[in-house]
């Protein structure tokens, strides 16, 4: 499901004293399938843009096609539970939206309130458990009664028992340590690929849009200022400057090298892998000569 952007602009609280522009005419084509990336300095505009890929805000200018559904400011859109439906939203800190008393009841309250069948939601809710590495006996507890990172999954199970075509991601990983961080980041990586899931990540982590995403757009003081692959976008260290963003750390270290040596790698390194991968072929090369 592609989804399609087409100058949008937003105000918080419009027409009234308190009014706050958030959009500046932003355009942006999320192509079915891929994985993008936003990143941009705090107060940017990130977060506003995930709450219009399910039309949870409606842009007060342009429009945003959601499939084959476009909304646009002011129309009656009797589709949108359709969209919502089709577009799972996990934001920073999921747990905090647990509710229920017990886990199996929390993942299986999204699906059945949208027609699907108790049977069929409480499959899900099993086969959700196992994948994402929680013990089976989690379903009968209370979300309340587990740790920080197993509500963290609990939540996001219940995002991904809608089936959603489409999974956007606002910060998922925030809070969590480095090995938590990593597992979930690589889970959705997984999701994305075997499912074919259209994935949207808000990230701080240069680290995790570098590694993860096909494309990244940029977004600063409300407008979507750069778009590109990972190599575009990481190659052009004065206009992150600009907007006060930096480089992958890979990338920090290659540089480094690169000026201790007065040797350039032959391309840009995004992961530590990659740069641990030029670096040995570079060595090789030196004793080889
Ligand atoms: N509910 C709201 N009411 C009024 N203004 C808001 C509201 N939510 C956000 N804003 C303002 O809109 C602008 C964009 O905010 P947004 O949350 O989209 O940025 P962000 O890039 O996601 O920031 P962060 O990285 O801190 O999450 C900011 O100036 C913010 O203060």
């Amino acid at each position: 499901m592609d989804i399609i952007l087409q100058q949008v602009s937003y105000a918080y609280a419009k027409n009234t004293p308190f009014e706050k522009r958030a959009l500046y005419d932003v355009d942006l084509h999320i192509p079915s399938g891929s994985y993008q990336a936003i990143i941009g300095h705090t107060g940017s505009g990130k977060s506003t843009v995930l709450q219009h890929l399910n039309a949870l805000l409606k842009p007060t200018e342009g429009s945003i096609k959601i499939g084959d559904v476009e909304v646009k400011p002011e129309k009656k859109n009797k589709q949108l539970r359709q969209v919502r439906q089709k577009v799972g939203i996990v934001f920073q800190f999921p747990e905090h939206q647990l509710f229920d008393e017990t886990v199996l009841k929390d993942i299986m309250f999204g699906p059945m309130n949208f027609g699907v069948s108790e049977e069929e939601a409480k499959k899900r809710a099993i086969e959700l458990v196992k994948l994402l590495g929680l013990p089976e006996d989690v379903l009968e507890k209370s979300p309340f009664d587990l740790s920080g990172g197993q509500m963290r999954r609990v939540a996001i199970a219940g995002v991904l028992a809608m089936n959603p075509e489409v999974l956007v991601l606002d910060e998922p990983t925030a809070g969590l340590d480095p090995r938590g961080r990593k597992e979930i980041m690589e889970l959705f990586y997984r999701l994305h690929k075997e499912k074919g899931l259209t994935t949207v990540l808000v990230t701080h982590s240069m680290e995790d849009a570098a590694r993860y995403a096909d494309r990244i757009a940029i977004m600063h003081n409300g407008k979507c200022v750069l778009e590109g692959t990972p190599n575009e976008i990481f190659n052009n260290e004065e206009r992150l400057t600009d907007y006060r963003l930096e480089l992958p750390q890979s990338v920090k270290f290659q540089k480094k090298i690169e000026k201790m040596t007065g040797k350039k790698l032959s391309t840009i390194c995004l992961t530590e892998e990659s740069l641990a991968e030029e670096l040995t072929n570079l060595i090789k090369k030196e004793r080889e000569s």
